[in-house]
């Protein structure tokens, strides 16, 4: 039997009786890409919060490599080794893309400790193999505030890989991005997920197609199916609740 990296039992959400999470049970294997799809409010977001800690179920446990995350700070998650990128890049516009990777590779020091001193060797070897991973290494020495919006995006996902996290979440890396960024974003994930365990919440189809092995749909707060993205795009049901709105819209 495979090491499951997140289980999440039975788990409830209820934000003053309404159940944004709604008897909720998903498990992941140890190194599996999983995209999570799923109708606007289905719960993707507080699924993601519950699993960083932002948000305690109301019932149910969820856990990370066996390890129970109720009671556990947000801090306290991610130094267990779970990385969550958020929808809107947070990275430090006035500093390089290089800075700011040896900033995030380097979180116990202070900035201008990290800005001043000089990196020891192995450091500097793995922001320079993590500018090339995240397509950069041109970019590495020019303010953050240049860079493209995927760019951006690319770099965040570096600055979350340079903390060695054994978990990545990934919210909606793909929104307002170019076909051709979304493209790139793909075979970044896709190499990351050689070494890392990575959960993608995604609206963009043609980005889950390139990406998705095992997808999971929630609906109300709960998991509607799993399967391939073959399987998952021919479920009536998903059809009815999610995928034949989104056809409808565009
Ligand atoms: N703090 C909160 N208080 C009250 N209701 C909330 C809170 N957070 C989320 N909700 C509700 O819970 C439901 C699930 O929200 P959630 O953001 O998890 O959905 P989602 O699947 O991420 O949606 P989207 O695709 O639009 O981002 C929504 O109906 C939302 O309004």
């Amino acid at each position: 039997m495979s090491a499951k990296i997140l289980d999440i039992e039975n788990v409830t959400v209820s934000f003053d009786g309404f159940k944004a999470l709604n008897n909720l049970n998903f498990s992941m294997d140890e190194g599996e890409l999983r995209v999570i799809i799923g109708p606007n409010g289905a719960g993707k977001t507080t699924f993601l919060d519950v699993i960083t800690g932002k948000v305690q179920p109301t019932e149910g446990k969820a856990r990370f490599k066996g390890k129970d995350l109720s009671k556990r700070s947000e801090h306290e998650i991610s130094r267990l080794g779970i990385g969550r990128k958020f929808q809107t890049p947070r990275v430090y516009l006035n500093l390089t893309p290089r800075e700011n990777l040896e900033l995030s590779c380097n979180r116990s020091k202070n900035v201008f400790a990290t800005l001043f001193q000089k990196l020891p060797s192995a450091e500097r070897r793995t922001v320079g193999g993590l500018l090339e991973t995240i397509g950069l290494a041109t970019k590495a020495d020019i303010p953050a505030a240049l860079l493209s919006h995927g760019e951006k995006q690319w770099l965040e996902i570096g600055m979350l890989v340079a903390q060695s996290p054994d978990l990545l979440l990934v919210d909606e890396p793909v929104a307002g991005l170019t076909d051709e960024e979304t493209a790139k974003t793909g075979e970044l994930l896709l190499s990351l997920a050689q070494s890392h365990s990575i959960v993608v919440i995604e609206h963009d189809m043609e980005f889950v197609r390139q990406i998705a092995r095992q997808v999971t749909v929630l609906h109300e707060g709960s998991v509607l199916c799993e399967g391939t993205m073959g399987e998952v795009q021919n479920d009536p049901r998903v059809i009815e609740v999610y995928l034949g709105a989104q056809e409808e819209a565009v």
